[in-house]
């Protein structure tokens, strides 16, 4: 069994090459940015007010001074004159700050009577005015590689950027297998239960930008599985849930291998999660999962999901950890990195009491994975431990 590291190295070594794509700038939120894009603008192009109010010279500034007021900018149409000695225009925000002015004085602080404006008598220093380029300028880069949120996006709008080349939403194709399986809204005969995990790692994979595709239920026979496997072979990646552990009915590693996969390895010092598998299958990278559906999902944030990143060109990291003190004590655990199903409180991270791996309940009410490296010793409440949110 190797190390829950030296697999995740094992994995990345058998991460594709990202391709690239141009999608439409509505599009391009959540994917990653795979090429460097450079403003062709600069933001605001003009200095502008931030305010509403009156522009004039800063030198005129002082209590009680009196402006003639000479016309109005407002955002989008500027004023095409010059604020000369003793003159001022109505300003808004956004609007080009007129040739000759150099400070903005609120509304809130004048007193207006037809074209004359009276300063008040506290205005400060402030002069409200946002320089050409503040925000950015022509030539600045957003750097890939980068996952597009929200406020990224309106950056790219901003910038002019209508087209955005992002990486290849890779195509994964999830293969249960199992008798015992019926989809969800079947009716499962009375030795059958409904296939959850394929589900759950359905979404962890389009939450994470991938396009996960649903092969057909393989049985637990080998022409079942070898014709499944072919089915996925289009894909970018071909994940396996269960049918990996040693038992008779366990039949994924067998008929993959006929098929001419290279294995990378077989079994990680991980709880829950042992049985992982990993390799290639015709060329496309294969994952096979344990079919405990906590394993599989705990399988899918510890080495699907830096894999999936990795295929869309970002850093080849693993599921980055937080910390948190610990609510309550623990004992010592044993050879296996063990990732415990826990919540996080006001006074810290508590680990459930019921950590088998069938248990979906608690996967559900958990919002952290308490990681516990191999033969941690007991810990008491209070000392820090690594988490991985999720
Ligand atoms: N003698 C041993 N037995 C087992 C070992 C072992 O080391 N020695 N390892 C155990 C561990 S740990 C795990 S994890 C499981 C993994 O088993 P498989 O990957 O072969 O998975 P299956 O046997 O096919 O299924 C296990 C369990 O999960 C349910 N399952 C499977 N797929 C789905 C799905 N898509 N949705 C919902 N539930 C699913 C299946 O019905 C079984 O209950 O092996 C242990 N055994
Ligand atoms: O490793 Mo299994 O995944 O403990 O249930």
């Amino acid at each position: 069994m190797i190390s829950v590291a030296e697999a995740l190295a094992q994995l990345f070594a058998l991460v594709p090459e990202p391709e690239t794509e141009e999608v439409a700038l509505r599009d391009a939120a959540g994917r990653v940015l795979s090429r460097d894009v450079t403003a062709a603008r600069t933001q605001p192009p003009f200095p502008a007010s931030s305010m509403d109010g009156y522009a004039l010279r800063r030198a005129e500034v002082e209590p009680d001074a009196m402006f003639k007021v000479i016309g109005e900018a407002a955002a989008g149409h500027r004023f095409d004159g010059t604020v000369g000695p003793g003159q001022c225009t109505r300003i808004f925000t956004g609007a080009p700050v007129p040739e000759g002015a150099d400070f903005v004085v609120i509304q809130e602080d004048v007193t207006r009577r037809g074209d004359l404006i009276t300063l008040g008598r506290d205005i400060g220093g402030k002069d409200n005015i946002r320089p050409a380029g503040g925000d950015f300028s022509a030539g600045d880069k957003v750097a890939a590689p980068r996952r597009l949120n929200p406020a990224d996006i309106a950056l790219l709008a901003a910038m002019n950027i209508a087209r955005v080349p992002v990486a290849q939403a890779p195509s994964v194709a999830i293969l249960a297998t199992g008798d015992e399986l019926v989809m969800p809204g079947e009716t499962p005969g009375p030795d059958q239960i409904i296939a959850s995990n394929t589900f759950g790692l359905a979404a962890q994979l389009a939450a994470l930008g991938a396009q996960p595709r649903l092969l057909p239920i393989a049985r637990d026979n080998e022409p079942s599985l070898r014709a499944a496997l072919t089915l996925a072979g289009t894909a970018d990646l071909i994940i396996t849930i269960g049918g990996a552990s040693v038992g008779d009915h366990d039949l994924v590693a067998g008929v993959a291998a006929g098929l001419g996969m290279e294995q990378s390895f077989y079994k990680v010092a991980m709880r829950p999660g042992k049985p992982l598998m990993a390799g290639r299958l015709g060329g496309v990278p294969m994952i096979g999962l344990p079919g405990n559906p906590v394993s599989a999902l705990v399988c899918g944030t510890v080495f699907v999901a830096p894999f999936v990143r990795a295929m869309q060109g970002l850093p080849m990291e693993a599921a980055r950890l937080a910390a948190a003190p610990l609510a309550v004590a623990m004992p010592g655990n044993g050879p296996r990195e063990h990732y415990m199903r826990a919540r996080l409180g006001e006074d810290g991270i508590t680990p459930f009491d019921r950590q088998d791996s069938s248990l979906l309940t608690v996967l559900a009410g958990a919002d952290a994975l308490l990681v516990r490296p191999p033969h941690d010793p007991a810990r008491v409440a209070g000392e820090m431990v690594c988490y991985i949110p999720i």
